[in-house]
């Protein structure tokens, strides 16, 4: 079994070196010089620091070998995934696709799922997807995802594959559902750090976790994935990492918002994209999506912290 992932990021990166420790794997890096830096260093220094890559993982900038390939991980930005499908895979393409982003598109409103059926309908479309931090990975500490694929054959055949010594997988059909959650988590998770930058407290986080979750579930029912779904590692299971950590860049984002410092905008955080995507997806549906909507207004400077925890406080009183 010959698998390639396609993104030399941190998770890409942390992906190909659990997966080489059973066999053949092949990292592909946009850019020449990215590659050849690895190559002379045995590192990705830019990416994920202080790893060793093992010496049978096999580096290139070509493509094309890097498609050949009986597995294929998608491990780019979310925001930039149908532009790569687009200039990478061809529209026929029949391989095994698997999405290793977390967010939706904020021109179209799509997660990584439908975005590689749309680019290639007769390929295999698959998210891997729940809580991990790259670094985790590459270290080789134990972790636990969800592989989500519609077909649950072909998800039994990406379980084996993907599965290794340290990374356990659990499987679903419901790929809508592990794409929500791990969509939502994000935006919930810049929640989280704006209310412990703010000074606001434990129990603020814990309240936003738990109604955030809520809020979670609600949309995915109402799209019609299954709650079981977010219930586990692609929902709550990252809900509680993302949140709780300041390995998270989604997390520090909010820290930073909350504590009114700076952040680095060239960082990959997936939730605040996404949080504006869903803001427009549930527009016109009427879902209640308070504290996703919260974080859109933070993120777009149009309220501050103290005015959106006291609108927060101030909705009507409800049952749980
Ligand atoms: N880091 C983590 O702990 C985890 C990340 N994820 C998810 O993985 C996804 C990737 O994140 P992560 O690896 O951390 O991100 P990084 O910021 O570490 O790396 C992003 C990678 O994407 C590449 N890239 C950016 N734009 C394009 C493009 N248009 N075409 C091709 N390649 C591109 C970058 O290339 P270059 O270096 O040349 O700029 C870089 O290699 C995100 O959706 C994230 O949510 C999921 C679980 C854990
Ligand atoms: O998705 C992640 C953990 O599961 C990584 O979180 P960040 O993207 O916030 O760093």
């Amino acid at each position: 079994m010959k698998i390639s992932v396609l993104g030399a990021g941190a998770f890409g990166t942390a992906l190909a070196i659990s997966l080489a420790g059973k066999g053949a794997v092949t990292l592909w890096a946009r850019n020449p010089d990215h590659v050849a830096e690895m190559q002379a260093t045995g590192m990705n220094m830019t990416r994920l620091p202080d790893v060793q890559l093992p010496v049978n993982l096999s580096l290139t900038g070509d493509i094309a070998h890097a498609l050949v390939a009986d597995v294929v991980l998608l491990s780019v930005p979310m925001q930039h995934l149908a532009g790569f499908l687009a200039d990478h895979i061809p529209q026929g393409s029949t391989a095994n696709l698997v999405a290793c982003c977390k967010g939706f598109e904020v021109s179209t409103g799509r997660g990584p799922v439908t975005i590689i059926r749309d680019a290639a309908p007769r390929a295999t479309a698959a998210i891997l997807t729940g809580p991990s931090f790259a670094a985790d990975i590459a270290r080789g500490l134990p972790t636990a995802l969800t592989l989500a694929c519609a077909s649950d054959a072909a998800g039994q055949m990406l379980q084996q594959a993907l599965t290794t010594q340290n990374l356990r997988l659990y499987r679903t059909t419901d790929t809508q559902g592990a794409e929500l959650g791990g969509a939502l988590k994000n935006v919930v998770a810049i929640a989280c750090g704006v209310a412990i930058g703010a000074g606001l407290g434990q129990s603020a986080r814990a309240a936003l976790m738990t109604r955030g979750f809520s809020e979670m579930t609600r949309l995915a029912q109402h799209l019609g994935a299954d709650a079981n779904t977010l219930a586990g590692l692609s929902g709550f299971g990252d809900l509680v990492l993302t949140c709780t950590s300041e390995q998270s860049r989604n997390y520090r984002l909010g820290l930073s918002l909350g504590a009114g410092n700076s952040f680095d905008h060239s960082t990959t955080v997936e939730g605040a994209a996404t949080a504006r995507a869903i803001v427009q997806m549930t527009r016109a549906s009427g879902v209640d999506m308070p504290i996703t909507q919260t974080v859109a207004r933070l993120l777009d400077g149009t309220a501050d912290v103290p005015t959106s925890m006291a609108a927060l406080l101030s909705r009507p009183l409800k049952e749980e």
